[in-house]
């Protein structure tokens, strides 16, 4: 039997749910967006989360991705992991600046965790610290090695590109993943009304084009990601590089295929706005049907709108 898939009215499938845990955070990074919200009170609880993600199952989404503020300073980070495990998705996943990482990643990979996206922009000590206030670096280094030895794959890096703070690390990022068989991922810098400083994004905003015009020159390969905001890989000397371009970019709006959820339980139909979020935990809590929680979820997928269009 083949799985259910459901469309919004741009014809987009949903097929990945992103569920911000907390809005909480172990470090302040400059230029952070906070998943695109900032209040968080009420954070929803184990099993709370567990049934959003049973109702995800039920209309067809595939893939779980937990992230934050920091998913992992909740103390019940691998409960959450082993709940969303035992209903069946094709993969599960977390952002994480990777600090906790050290301690967490076995028993994370053991709960049922595919993989993890770790938050790094720079391997220099006085970077790390001039763009998340803490001085972590080692910390975040450990964790992301930690990750790739317990077996959790690929582990993907996020560098956020900056103009003047890290745009010249990108080939040295390159190669520390490349030797410990990791993906890089380039992401331009988001402008957001939920980052602290409005006009942070302005001033460091460095458009990736060239970066890829010069990728393009040298990769081996180059795919794309149809499904995943029609993103490239580019693959250059055994190494791997995906760049992501959210920015003015219509086309990676066109290929949204994820769907959203807020800590305190409100269904958020697109990263960038807050004016159209579907409160789904109000009936989880008063023990709605499954079916009255599906009709929530469709309402969400309903108010689905590209935010870049041309
Ligand atoms: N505008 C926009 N940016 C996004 C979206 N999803 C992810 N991003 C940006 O892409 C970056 C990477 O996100 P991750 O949480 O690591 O996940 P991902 O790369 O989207 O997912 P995978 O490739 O499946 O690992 C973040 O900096 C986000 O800000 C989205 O739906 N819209
Ligand atoms: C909001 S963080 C939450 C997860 C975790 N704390 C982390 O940093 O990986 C998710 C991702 O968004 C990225 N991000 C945050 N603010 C951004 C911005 N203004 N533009 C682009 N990416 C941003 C971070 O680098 C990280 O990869
Ligand atoms: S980007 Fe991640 S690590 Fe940095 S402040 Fe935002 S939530 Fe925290
Ligand atoms: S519609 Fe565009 S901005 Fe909104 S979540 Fe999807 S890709 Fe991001």
């Amino acid at each position: 039997m083949s799985e259910r898939v459901v469309k919004d009215k741009y014809d987009r499938p949903i097929l990945s749910l992103r569920i911000t845990l907390t809005n909480r955070c172990n470090v302040n990074c400059i230029y952070c967006h906070h998943d695109g919200m900032r209040s968080s009170k009420n954070e929803m609880t184990p099993d709370e989360i567990y049934k959003i993600c049973q109702i995800a199952k039920r209309i067809g989404v595939r893939k779980i991705r937990l992230s934050g503020g920091e998913p992992l300073i909740r103390k019940d980070i691998v409960e959450i992991v082993s709940k969303i495990n035992s209903i069946g998705f094709n993969d599960i996943s977390i952002t994480t600046n990777g600090i906790l990482l050290e301690k967490y990643a076995k028993d994370l990979k053991e709960a049922g965790l595919d993989r993890v996206n770790v938050s790094l922009d720079t391997l220099n000590p006085e970077t790390y610290e001039f763009i998340t206030k803490k001085d972590y670096l080692e910390a975040a280094k450990k964790g992301i090695l930690k990750s790739v030895e317990v077996g959790l794959y690929p582990v993907k890096i996020n560098m956020v590109i900056m103009r003047d703070i890290n745009e010249h690390e990108i080939k040295d990022m390159f190669n520390f993943c490349k030797d410990n068989n990791m993906v890089l991922q380039l992401i331009e810098l988001i402008e957001s009304e939920n980052c602290d400083d409005d006009k942070f994004s302005a001033e460091y905003h460095y458009k990736l084009d060239m970066v890829e015009e010069r990728l393009s020159d040298i990769a081996d390969e180059v795919r794309e990601r149809e499904f995943m905001q029609g993103r490239r890989k580019y693959y250059i000397n055994g190494g791997e590089i995906e760049v992501v371009k959210p920015v003015d970019n219509s086309k990676f709006c066109a290929n949204c295929t994820r769907l959203r959820v807020t800590p305190d339980g409100k269904i958020k139909p697109c990263l960038l706005r807050n004016d159209n979020l579907v409160d789904i935990i109000t009936d989880i809590r008063n023990n709605e049907s499954d079916e009255k929680l599906e009709e929530i979820f469709l309402k969400g997928i309903d108010k689905r709108e590209p935010f870049n269009t041309d």
